[in-house]
């Protein structure tokens, strides 16, 4: 079957949870990266995003748009949903809240630098009041290695995408959560995943001017 194909910016963005769930599946898959105005036109002439924006991931025949819906069909896909719809909703739930978290860091990458640092800040916060606490108490509370029904799932790749996205802006942040901290080097250590950490991988690396001036100047922001 053709490999599943990715048209993004050269960065994070809201396609890099794609990218780990499709990398923790062990899914090879290929990348357009939009560095243009008219690729992005044609992209829209040619009615391939459905309400004019990216992510697209073109799979199985079809042109998938909006992130929480490609994110759960390839969790469906790739058996990292949930047993059963009580199973699911809690994973859709866990993942939601990391990617409402990662959203923060992705939109501040276009703030004016003085509110950049302040929003940074603010995330950082909110993972060591909000979110960290409501996932070390669900691991204690659970007792298990995984977040749902002790079976791996998308929840756990988005917790560890969010848990080293709020280390690169705090390195200390996992300091007072001790299960998560396990959470961590256990799942890193998982295959797939592992590989995807290591250097040559198609993660992309933390957003940059560059990337900001290429979004701003394709979608004319
Ligand atoms: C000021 C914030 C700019 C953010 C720009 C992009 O960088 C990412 O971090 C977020 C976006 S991604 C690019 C943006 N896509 C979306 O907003 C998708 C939203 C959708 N609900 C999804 O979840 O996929 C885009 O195509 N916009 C064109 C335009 O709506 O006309």
């Amino acid at each position: 079957a053709a490999k599943p194909k990715l048209w993004y910016f050269h960065g994070r963005g809201r396609m890099e949870s794609i990218r780990w769930l499709l990398a923790a599946a062990g899914v090879e898959f290929e990348e357009e990266f939009l560095e243009t105005r008219e690729q992005y036109e044609k992209l829209q002439k040619d009615g391939r995003l459905l309400f004019g924006q990216v992510p697209l991931v073109e799979i199985d025949g079809m042109e998938l748009t909006q992130t929480r819906a490609i994110l759960s069909y390839l969790a469906a896909k790739y058996n990292l949903h949930g047993k059963d719809p009580k199973e699911t909703v809690r994973i859709d739930m866990y993942a939601d809240g990391t990617l409402d978290l990662m959203l923060m860091v992705a939109l501040a990458a276009f703030k004016p630098l003085e509110e950049k640092e302040e929003s940074l800040a603010l995330v950082v916060k909110k993972a060591k009041t909000r979110y960290f606490p409501v996932f070390e108490k669900i691991l204690k509370d659970h007792g298990e290695d995984f977040l749902v029904g002790n079976k791996f799932s998308w929840a756990d790749i988005q917790l560890l995408e969010a848990i080293l996205m709020v280390e690169e802006l705090d390195a200390s942040v996992l300091c007072d959560f001790p299960l998560l901290k396990e959470f961590k080097t256990r799942i890193s250590n998982i295959p797939t995943i592992k590989k995807f950490l290591q250097p040559g991988s198609q993660r992309k690396p933390p957003p940059d001017n560059h990337y900001v001036e290429v979004v701003r100047n394709v979608l004319q922001l």
